[in-house]
């Protein structure tokens, strides 16, 4: 963007120019950005700091052996219908087995354990009376053909940043941490490839790949706290899935432990390979249910040499599209992110994290990213196109960053809206693919629908993936307001067959409207599936195949 740019906009209008931080004129425009309550942080779930809520003191029934505290979150059990299957109960001899096969490593106490038997949004508990903490594949083996052989029914758990209760138990399932499976295997430096053991958490891959020219092909708002074995396990979206792809496509190869401890090597690092049927790509998005994912191959990019931030304010849905096609069309090849949010999450991130809004009120927001190899050449892509959206009208009013710090504090107030509705009271979320023309239909139709039942009803998400993350919140879990969201979301999203589940998956919480996106002959190949790899059903249980009434 040129000085001439500048000068035909408005003051208001482009507060910071991309290239200004970098050419030491910041000093009066990073006042402006500078205001009290603007944070740079990364947001790290689960956050230790978030409330409690939706709760109420009740006997654990079948769980004694894990102490009550008050406001606890409510048992899964005795919140959902829900009736635990016929595994065996852990006992002291299988205790001591477990610790003859990982000595020091078999934990059994009750602060440890509570922990890790709730799920962050502290909305599902179980009541484990073990976590286990694997280092190696062979450890993982030996306890997987343990738990077989007894018929112990186990729940895999990385980050435990699950959105839909996919990775604590429901009952008293035995947790099987990759937490310690945590080192770096190999990287090449020419072909990018990444080999690392499923515990590795998100954040720290990415940094380790950035200090050698590359990115991770995904990035996540639990990046900081999510495993890479759980991102592949729940075939975890993000914000570069529009750039990169999904990890359907970035995943090259995975070891995986099966459910009678027998080891599966498909951790290839090859770009192409046609020998047979491509097993990895059962376990990405199998949510711990057919294997455990103990080493990840996955496929790194060069590390983009010129990034730029635009966060911009748009007049209505309409101009929101119109604003995404013209991106497309006049950035091409590096458009990275195209990422939109509603009024509504503005207000929440300002009132509960006090972030600041750097344009404009609006109706709508969008970020767009680009991310290229030459700064002017991008530049001048972002100012044509910029300029275009200006005098047609379709953004009213923008900022744009290119210096780290900033393009931080600008990404944070589309990374931390989780974090706000977390905070504003007990969360409904919707993770939703959808025709792009349809996307925020549902948010107003639902506004009307539920009116003052709901304190908040708010749609953002990855636009340019055509995922609408729709959130509504209430003071304390309203089972008539839950009444009024489902089925009627899931019959809306089938209606215009969407997903109803973009990203996210099913877990335990949204196992049983998996038939509202797949037909029942997918559903009975899905069972049949996991009846050949798992036919105890001991891998993560209750999870994202429906109940069977
Ligand atoms: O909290 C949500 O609904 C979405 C979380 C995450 O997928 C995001 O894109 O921020
Ligand atoms: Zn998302």
């Amino acid at each position: 963007m040129g000085p001439h740019l500048l000068s035909r906009w408005p003051a208001w209008v482009f507060r910071v120019a991309p290239g200004w931080w970098r050419k030491g004129h910041s000093c009066a425009l990073l006042r402006t950005w500078c205001v009290p309550g603007v944070t740079t942080g990364q947001t790290k779930w689960p956050h230790s700091s978030w409330g409690v809520w939706g709760t109420s003191l009740l006997a654990h029934r079948g769980c004694s052996s894990v102490s009550s505290r008050p406001a606890e979150v409510m048992l899964t059990q005795e919140r959902y219908p829900v009736q635990r299957l016929p595994f065996a109960v852990v006992s002291d001899e299988d205790l001591a087995a477990f610790e003859r096969i990982l000595p020091g490593r078999v934990i059994t106490s009750s602060e440890e354990l509570e922990a890790v038997n709730v799920d962050w949004l502290r909305t599902v508990r179980g009541c484990s009376r073990v976590l286990l903490k694997p280092q190696t594949t062979e450890e993982v083996s030996q306890i997987l053909r343990y738990c077989h052989d007894r018929k112990l029914a186990v729940t895999p758990q990385g980050g435990n940043t699950s959105m839909v209760g996919g990775s604590v138990p429901v009952f008293d399932e035995i947790i099987l941490s990759t937490s310690l499976l945590n080192q770096v295997v190999s990287f090449h430096g020419v072909s990018g490839v990444l080999v690392c053991q499923a515990g590795c958490i998100l954040e720290d891959l990415s940094q380790y790949v950035e200090d050698r020219d590359f990115v991770m092909p995904l990035d996540l708002g639990a990046k900081g706290s999510c495993h890479i074995g759980g991102n592949v396990a729940t075939n975890a979206g993000g914000l570069r899935v529009l750039r990169y792809g999904s990890l359907h496509g970035t995943v090259l190869g995975l070891e995986v432990v099966l459910a009678d401890g027998s080891i599966l090597d498909c951790l290839s690092s090859l770009r192409k390979d046609n020998t047979g049927y491509d097993l990895k790509q059962l376990f990405i998005g199998s949510e711990g249910t057919l294997g455990v994912i103990t080493a990840v191959s996955i496929l790194c990019p060069p590390k983009p040499k010129a990034v730029n931030v635009a966060f911009l304010g748009c007049p209505g849905f309409t101009e929101v599209l119109r604003t995404f096609s013209s991106c497309k069309g006049k950035l091409g090849e590096v458009l990275s992110a195209f990422e939109f949010m509603d009024a509504g999450c503005m207000r929440l991130v300002q009132q509960h994290l006090h972030l600041s809004c750097p344009v404009r009120e609006s109706p709508f927001y969008v970020l767009v990213e680009t991310s290229g190899s030459n700064m002017e050449h991008d530049e001048a892509k972002l100012a044509a196109f910029l300029e275009d959206a200006l005098d047609s009208g379709l953004v009213t009013d923008g900022t744009v960053a290119t210096d780290q710090r900033k393009m931080k504090t600008l990404w944070a107030l589309r990374e931390r809206i989780t974090e706000a509705l977390s905070r504003d009271g007990y969360v409904y979320k919707y993770d939703i693919s959808l025709p792009v023309e349809q996307l925020y239909d549902l948010v107003v139709d639902l506004r009307a629908r539920l009116g003052p039942s709901a304190k908040t009803v708010v749609g953002y998400g990855h636009l340019g993936d055509g995922n609408l993350h729709l959130n509504v919140t209430s003071e304390a879990f309203s089972p008539g307001l839950l009444g009024a969201l489902e089925p009627y979301v899931y019959e809306w999203t089938a209606g215009q067959r969407g997903s109803v589940s973009a990203e996210h998956g099913l877990g335990f919480r949204k196992r049983d409207v998996l038939g509202y996106s797949k037909p029942p002959s997918a559903i009975q190949l899905m069972r049949g599936l996991k009846a050949l790899l798992d036919p105890k059903g001991i891998l993560n249980p209750y999870k994202m195949l429906p109940s069977q009434a």
